[in-house]
């Protein structure tokens, strides 16, 4: 079995939306909504990794102690077992923009399940609609 982490934020506007991002074409699991973030690299730290893919993806600077854990999805995929710790964000510098993804979304906890999201994510929406409403 191959593990494979990968780190991912719920970013959180002052309305209390979250922001979602649609996988570009051409990718696994294309056109589906996910939280930004991605694989953490070999010896790096997962904070650092998804401070690095937050500036890749969305151009934005996020410093480390903005970043808090709230829950995480364990998942089989065929290929591989995906560990994914999901954090929560409300501060960053800069405006978010689709820099790798087809598309970018704010949208209400509670709404998250219209959008065809990867299927190890589904866990994660009732901790995000806890916390937010
Ligand atoms: N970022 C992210 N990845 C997710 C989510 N749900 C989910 O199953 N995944 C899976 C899809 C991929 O198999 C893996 C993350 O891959 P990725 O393609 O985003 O990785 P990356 O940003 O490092 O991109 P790349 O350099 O490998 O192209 O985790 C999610 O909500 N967010
Ligand atoms: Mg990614």
């Amino acid at each position: 079995m191959k593990l494979l982490l990968v780190v991912a934020v719920a970013l959180i506007d002052a309305d209390g939306r979250v922001l979602i991002a649609q996988r570009p074409d051409g990718k696994e699991l294309a056109g589906l909504w996910e939280f930004p973030g991605g694989k953490v690299d070999l010896g790096e730290r997962p904070e650092a990794a998804l401070i690095r893919e937050l500036r890749e993806e969305l151009g934005i600077e996020v410093k480390e102690p903005c970043l808090a854990p709230l829950t995480f999805a364990s998942f089989a995929y065929a290929e591989f077992h995906l560990l994914m710790p999901l954090y929560v964000c409300r501060r960053w510098e800069g405006f978010v923009e689709a820099r790798e993804h087809k598309a970018l979304k704010w949208v209400r906890a509670k709404d998250l399940r219209a959008y065809p999201m990867p299927p190890a994510d589904a866990p994660l929406i009732p901790a995000l609609i806890d916390l937010l409403g």
